[in-house]
């Protein structure tokens, strides 16, 4: 710790507008993921829901608008960078390095707090030695929080889904971030999946004291989760409360669970049912 003031770890989105060629995927949205909360941000397919992830991470860049973590922006910076900050993220699909195996997986994900380099590691000096040893050790913490424990000797990619999912999780939790932007954590997954990683999530959120912004398409996990949620539709944000306000809200109701519960549902840009 510097002698800076320390920023709170708020992260507050405004007026952020992302365009491709011609096609508006974020038009002026904004919402806050308060410190220590879970924040839902859910929508119909192509809402702009990733869009607004890749910019939060820095894989894509804003057209306009501003995303502030902790008193910095983000928006002009590098997606190292942004992960040097503290932000983490997972994929919504599955983004481990299959062959090696889950302890070296969650060790890449230590990376950026290693001072050694593969060559000092490589010639195995003394301080070397005691560094992987204190981020293994802590590797092994980590998996325990998440109950990946078993497995860690494992090639990731012979892995069942459902634990790949959870060490993508303790992967982002081996950066020690401070916020995690979770794609779709319980997507693919089976009702006990789901549950175990529903509450691994809420564990990371109360145990860690983490910030979290969640997209997922599962509601029930979200009203079970989510202290706030935001709701796009077209690239713009419809509705933003609590989660069982917004449950409620028409535009809602029309835009994203009749979407949902009607499986001839065209997909967007077809208008609505
Ligand atoms: N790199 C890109 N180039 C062009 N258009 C894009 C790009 N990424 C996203 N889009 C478009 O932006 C809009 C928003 O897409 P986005 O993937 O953000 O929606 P989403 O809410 O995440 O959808 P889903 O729930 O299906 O993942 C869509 O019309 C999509 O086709």
């Amino acid at each position: 710790m510097t002698g800076t003031a320390v920023h709170s770890d708020e992260l507050v989105v405004s007026d952020l507008t992302v365009r491709f060629a011609g096609l508006t995927a974020l038009d002026g949205v904004g919402f806050t993921v308060a410190p220590g909360s879970v924040h839902a941000l859910i929508g119909p397919n192509g809402a702009g829901k990733s869009t607004c992830f890749n910019v939060l991470s820095g894989v894509y860049r804003a057209t306009s608008g501003s995303v502030r973590f902790g008193g910095t922006e983000l928006t002009t910076l590098a997606p190292h960078r942004i992960a040097a900050l503290g932000v983490a993220r997972t994929f919504q699909n599955i983004a481990l390095s299959r062959h090696l195996t889950a302890e070296d997986n969650l060790m890449l994900g230590r990376h950026r707090l290693t001072r050694a380099g593969f060559a000092s590691a490589g010639l195995r000096l003394p301080w070397a030695r005691r560094e992987d040893a204190r981020h293994r050790a802590r590797v092994r913490d980590i998996a325990a929080f998440v109950g990946v424990e078993r497995h860690l000797s494992a090639p990731a990619g012979t892995l069942p889904y459902g634990v790949q999912k959870r060490l993508e999780l303790a992967r982002a939790l081996a950066m020690e971030p401070r916020l995690l932007l979770l794609d779709e954590p319980v997507a693919g997954m089976n009702g006990g999946e789901r549950r175990r990683m529903t509450e691994v999530i809420a564990r990371a959120r109360a145990d860690l004291g983490l910030s979290i912004l969640i997209v997922e398409h599962d509601m029930g996990m979200v009203m079970r989760l989510a202290d706030e949620v935001t709701v796009l539709d077209f690239g713009r944000r419809i509705a933003s409360g609590e989660p069982e306000r917004v449950q409620r809200d028409p535009a809602v109701i029309r835009a994203y669970l009749g979407a949902a519960h009607d499986p001839a549902a065209p997909s967007r840009g077809e208008g609505n049912p």
